[in-house]
């Protein structure tokens, strides 16, 4: 089975390239004005070019309007929205509708009964990612570097496509990929050297971790 690999908030030509070098399938961009790892619009259009043909580009949203959505769309052309707020199911659906872009929405875990706000997104999202929630007093909904119990996702069906977010490292992204049944993988603080600030050689190591424990698997 093949498995999704997602490097989100990249800023920087020198973190897209390690990404986009060593295999990324989704490279992410952040528009959200609180997180350290928010991006100018036209300075992520400029980024997501490189990564034409290599791997897709997936601007990241946290309750956006249309005037941001029209906005970002128009100067990334981005391959998939990531919605990482509270966006209902119809939201969902005049998204994608709007925009005619797969969506993957975000949902924050810690225990088994936040799966149940899941269910009326099954058949409108095209995907799903599982998040841990943020701690208290965090202004941000995603890029905590916070696990949840991946045990949990034992309750889901085995078919839901969803990619597993949250906390994941070089240390720990074996144990997360024997734990679960995720098609994909997604980081982003896991790869920093300080908040906002990716490392290529994280990157790079990240990616060793993900091969070994996949190698591993497979023996
Ligand atoms: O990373 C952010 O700053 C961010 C801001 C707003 C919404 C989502 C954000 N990031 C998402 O968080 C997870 C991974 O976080 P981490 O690996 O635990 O740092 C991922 O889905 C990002 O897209």
């Amino acid at each position: 089975m093949t498995l999704d690999i997602k490097i989100c908030g990249l800023k920087t030509d020198d973190a897209l390239a390690a990404a986009l070098d060593c295999g990324a399938s989704h490279v992410g961009f952040i528009f959200f004005a609180k997180s350290p790892r928010n991006v100018d619009k036209a300075e992520a259009g400029r980024l997501r070019q490189a990564a034409r043909e290599r791997a897709k580009a997936v601007a990241v949203t946290v309750d956006a309007d249309e005037a941001m959505l029209d906005a970002i769309v128009a100067a990334m052309e981005p391959d998939m929205l990531q919605l990482h707020g509270k966006e209902s199911p119809e939201r969902v659906s005049e998204v994608k509708v709007r925009y005619k872009l797969p969506v993957m929405k975000a949902f924050s875990i810690r225990e088994a009964a936040d799966f149940d706000a899941v269910q009326p997104y099954y058949g409108v999202a095209d995907r799903f990612l599982f998040d841990a929630k943020p701690p208290a007093g965090s202004e941000l909904p995603g890029g905590n570097g916070i696990a949840f119990d991946w045990r949990l996702l034992a309750s889901l069906d085995g078919t839901v496509d969803y990619m597993l977010s949250g906390g994941l490292n070089a240390g720990n992204i074996g144990e997360a990929i024997a734990a679960t049944l995720s098609r994909g993988i997604d980081i982003s603080s896991g790869v920093e050297t300080a908040p906002g600030e990716k490392s290529p050689q994280l990157i790079r190591d990240f990616f060793r971790a993900v091969r070994a424990a996949r190698t591993e698997g497979a023996a």
